[in-house]
């Protein structure tokens, strides 16, 4: 007999007769729950089926396909798969697993693509219908067939209905603003839940006094429905573990919550009171009114076995169901429970009791059924705050893909709202059937946001990439951000500065963007910043279909790309038009814009960008090869260059310098070279201009002071001849034979004043005179200077010549008061020099040139004229008073303030 109809249907649909039908149909009939077919039904399907006999291992269609046949499983089982996402490497989620009686790929009757992945799982027997043919027995059985591909979706736990996951993963979810506790929170029951749900209304059917009834209520008729105090009663006697009336209702609310059971109009959740529930098989009236002994044995035995578990879910299931109640109908009773709750969860345990009492009562659950279902997008207004109780999710970023998954009490979503910026990364459900706890903007700003943990870190595949920190409110200060950048990889600092820092909504800044613009050389060097920015800017030339939204968003980020570079060259200045690969990048954005409508807003900016960099251009090239010369001993620095003033001149790399090198025997050689020129070349040139005849390896450039301290440069170090100290001189020589070097004569400083009578000249307009030069110089001092100065040039092989000048300047101010101090021999001219660079120091203050100032107030500290104890007496003790103050505020003690 199973030969003969086996070789029935290996033959084709066109030759089979009526007694191969008759022998197909009886082999379907035998298969639950298609024998619930009729008979004519079976026949039309044993005469358009193929059999089809498969190994382990076979994949029947993937995800994506367009689908073309129905199945039926005769024999064995398979297992159906989900990828989170298409282009997701990872192991795919497994939805469900398909056994003898299922049903699948029904999608076939939407024209829809296929949802899942189907792979066999052992040896399978199926029967395999086109889709006209299909398409016919089903329009004719409609209600039947649905009937049968919900008691499969009930006996599997999911997936072989009419697309189960028919949403697309792009598609946006139905985040349910306000939950109702009264529907299920699952798409389709759990195997569990569902077969639990057959035996207890198996054995209710079976209980002749049973609460299960066909009932009229307001002169409609409702099949099988029973109140909910009687099911409480019913269950009470069915089991010894069940012990209370509030056991029994978490139970059912349990099956309720699966969609198992339901109250009648679907407005309750399970309530120990005379509302009327029934299950939901008898919703369509399709299901059986009586229970065969065979059945009824089965079911006593499952629920012998299985009902602990369900008892297990009851407290969970009604804690669930309170957290979808509205505030307002949560009982005191019911706030505990939550609050409970609350005391256990990892991503609240820095929030005080109080703050969880209030959460208790706003806290809302929310579930959602389907792996790939998007919670929010990247980009989206931040909305909620976000807990994930069970299941896990992806965080998803453009262009980056997924970076982390998040897992059972992890918590998202805190980003955009502390720092009202827009959401950072999209959130893609990993997981069938995931649950939430939320907590909504306007609740999250009143009760959390003052309270908020002071660390806050991302994480991108495990390892951290951004390190916030709470920043503490300071009076008078109105940043719009809660929380400030402490460290990062640079490409996560440079996404979050574009994501939050730059855009239309933002309201007010901290100084991250600025500290990033001025800093991010140390970190960040200038070819990979414009590498990552022109990827976010062409963010879109690999994605291929955009959704509105992506395309708003793509808009976006150009738009704060575009923002940045304006940002940046404002901060930067000619440092920016410096590198070779910003003014192609600047270029190439404004051939971009241009030819892009959607960035018309744009255009003006990047033309402003082009206007500072061509000028620049222009000033550079008028400006090419000045040559600078340094001061012969004991000039001032103001004779550093042809030039009798600097005139807000920049001393650039490759303008030229002029500069002395001395040997052992204090011979010399003049050299002239671009600044950038390195130690290296400066020691072997010399070298052979010295007639030193010795390998470079053994020589090395060297500073020896005037006290005959020495410091030896390093091969790679630039900037050389500026970077001498004031009255320093540059030496080449033989690596052990530095003991020999000493200062020349000329080192040891002056033994005369200048030949000036100061006194004649007024203090007031020294002062002024002094701030004119000194802001000169202050102004040709680029920022990076200072970079390069803190973290050694040699890392950047970039000059620091304008900032050494600087500092040449503030040496030469605070010896020169003190050798014109300590070399006036005549005790009156002394005393009035003493008064007048006192005086000379307060005008300093007074014009702001803190620089002179502290110079001014370091010399007058100089051991050599505090020693002067006479002449310290002799001037009026409102200037000794003067000159106190203005050491307390020089004192680094005090910070300066
Ligand atoms: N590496 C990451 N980058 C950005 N967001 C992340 C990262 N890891 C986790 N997230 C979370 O993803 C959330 C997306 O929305 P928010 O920007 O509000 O807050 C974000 C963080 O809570």
């Amino acid at each position: 007999m199973a030969m003969e109809w086996i070789t029935a249907m290996d033959k084709r649909p066109c030759d089979r007769n009526l007694r191969d039908a008759e022998l197909i149909s009886c082999r379907l009939r035998r298969v639950e729950p298609l024998c619930r077919l009729p008979s004519s039904a079976l026949q039309q399907l044993a005469m358009c089926g193929f059999y089809e006999d498969l190994e382990k291992g076979v994949t029947l269609f993937r995800a994506g396909e367009q689908g073309r046949f129905w199945y039926a499983v005769l024999g064995g089982s398979l297992e159906v798969r989900y990828h989170a996402s298409e282009t997701d490497a990872k192991a795919p989620v497994t939805l469900c697993n398909l056994s003898v009686g299922a049903t699948f790929g029904e999608s076939i009757l939407h024209e829809l693509p296929r949802d899942s992945t189907v792979v066999t799982k052992t040896t399978c027997e199926l029967l395999r219908v086109e889709q006209q043919d299909f398409r016919l027995i089903w329009e004719k059985n409609k209600e039947l067939m649905n009937d049968i591909i919900t008691t499969c979706k009930l006996k599997n736990g999911f997936g072989s209905g009419v697309s189960p996951i028919a949403s697309s993963p792009t598609k946006r979810p139905l985040s349910p603003d306000h939950p109702n506790p009264a529907l299920p929170i699952s798409e389709s029951p759990s195997s569990t839940m569902s077969r639990m749900g057959w035996a207890l209304r198996t054995l209710l059917i079976a209980d002749s006094s049973s609460c299960l009834k066909d009932r009229k209520v307001a002169g409609k008729f409702i099949r099988k429905c029973a109140p909910g105090t009687e099911l409480v009663d019913w269950l009470l006697n069915l089991s010894s573990i069940v012990h209370t009336r509030a056991q029994a209702a978490g139970m059912w609310q349990a099956l309720l919550e699966e969609g198992v059971l339901s109250h009648v109009n679907k407005e309750q959740p399970f309530k120990d009171k005379c509302f009327l529930y029934r299950f939901r098989v008898d919703e369509d009236g399709s299901a059986g009114s009586y229970s065969t002994t065979e059945d009824t044995n089965a079911a006593n035995e499952y629920v012998r076995e299985s009902l602990s578990t369900l008892f297990q879910r009851g407290p969970d299931a009604i804690l669930r169901m309170i957290l979808r109640k509205p505030s307002h109908e949560r009982t005191p009773e019911e706030l505990e429970l939550i609050f409970e709750e609350l005391l256990h969860i990892t991503a609240l345990s820095h929030l005080s009791t109080s703050i969880k009492r209030e959460l208790s009562s706003i806290i809302v659950f929310e579930s959602h059924a389907q792996a790939g279902t998007i919670l929010f997008n990247q980009g989206d207004e931040g909305r909620s705050w976000y807990i994930l109780l069970k299941g896990s999710v992806d965080v998803v970023i453009h262009g980056k893909g997924t970076v982390a998954t998040l897992k059972n009490g992890d918590d998202f979503g805190k980003l955009a709202l502390i720092n009202d910026a827009p959401r950072a990364a999209t959130i893609v459900l990993k997981e069938n059937n995931c649950h939430l706890l939320r907590v909504d903007k306007e609740h999250f700003n009143r009760i959390l946001r003052d309270v908020e943990a002071n660390t806050l870190r991302l994480q991108e595949h495990g390892k951290d990439v951004l390190v916030l920190e709470r920043v503490a409110k300071q009076r008078g200060q109105h940043s719009a951000f809660k929380y400030t950048v402490m460290s990062g990889t640079p490409s996560k600092m440079l996404e979050h500065l574009l994501e939050t820092r730059l855009g239309n909504q933002v309201s007010g800044l901290d100084p991250f963007l600025d500290d990033f613009l001025l800093t991010h050389i140390v970190f960040m060097p200038v070819v990979q910043l414009v590498d990552e920015l022109a990827n976010y800017f062409h963010c879109d030339s690999n994605n291929g279909s955009q959704t509105p939204e992506d395309r708003e968003y793509i808009i976006n980020f150009k738009k704060r790309v575009v923002q940045f570079m304006q940002k940046w060259v404002t901060a930067v200045r000619h440092a920016a038009f410096d590198e070779p690969s910003v003014c192609d990048f600047i270029e190439d954005l404004a051939t971009e814009i241009e030819a892009d409508q959607e960035l018309s807003e744009e255009t003006s900016i990047i033309h402003n960008v082009l206007t500072q960099m061509t000028r620049y251009q222009e000033d550079r090239n008028q400006n090419t090869g000045q040559k600078w010369k340094l001061p012969p001993n004991g000039q001032p620095i103001c004779l550093f260059s042809g030039n009798a003033t600097p005139s807000k001149t920049i001393i650039r790399p490759d303008d030229d310098i002029i500069f002395r090198v001395y040997c052992a025997d204090h011979t010399y050689c003049t050299l002239r070279f671009p600044l950038h020129t390195t130690a290296g070349i400066i020691k072997a040139c010399a070298a052979d201009k010295l007639q030193l005849n010795r390998g470079p390896d053994d020589l090395v450039l060297i500073e020896v002071k005037s006290n005959g301290e020495r410091s030896v440069y390093k091969d790679n170090d630039v900037s050389i001849p500026t970077s001498l100290s004031l009255n320093g001189r540059l030496f080449v020589s033989v690596k052990d034979h530095l003991d020999a070097l000493t200062p020349l004569p000329e080192q040891e400083g002056p033994t005369e004043g200048i030949d000036i009578d100061l006194e004649i000249l007024s203090t007031k307009e020294i002062a002024y005179q002094m701030t004119l030069f000194d802001w000169d110089l202050f102004w040709a001092v680029h920022e990076y200077e200072l970079l390069y100065q803190t973290f050694g040039r040699h890392h950047f092989g970039k000059i620091t010549a304008n900032l050494d000048v600087f500092l040449r300047r503030f040496n030469e101010l605070q010896f020169w008061i003190a050798t014109e101090i300590v070399t006036t021999s005549s005790m009156c001219k002394r005393v009035g020099l003493l008064r007048k660079f006192i005086k000379l120091a307060a005008y300093c203050k007074e014009y702001q040139n803190l620089n002179a100032f502290f110079a001014i107030t370091m010399g007058l500290s100089n051991m050599a004229v505090l020693r002067l104890t006479q002449t310290w007496e002799k001037i009026p003790s409102k200037f000794r008073k003067l000159f106190q103050e203005f050491e307390a505020l020089i004192a680094p003690s005090r910070n300066h303030t």
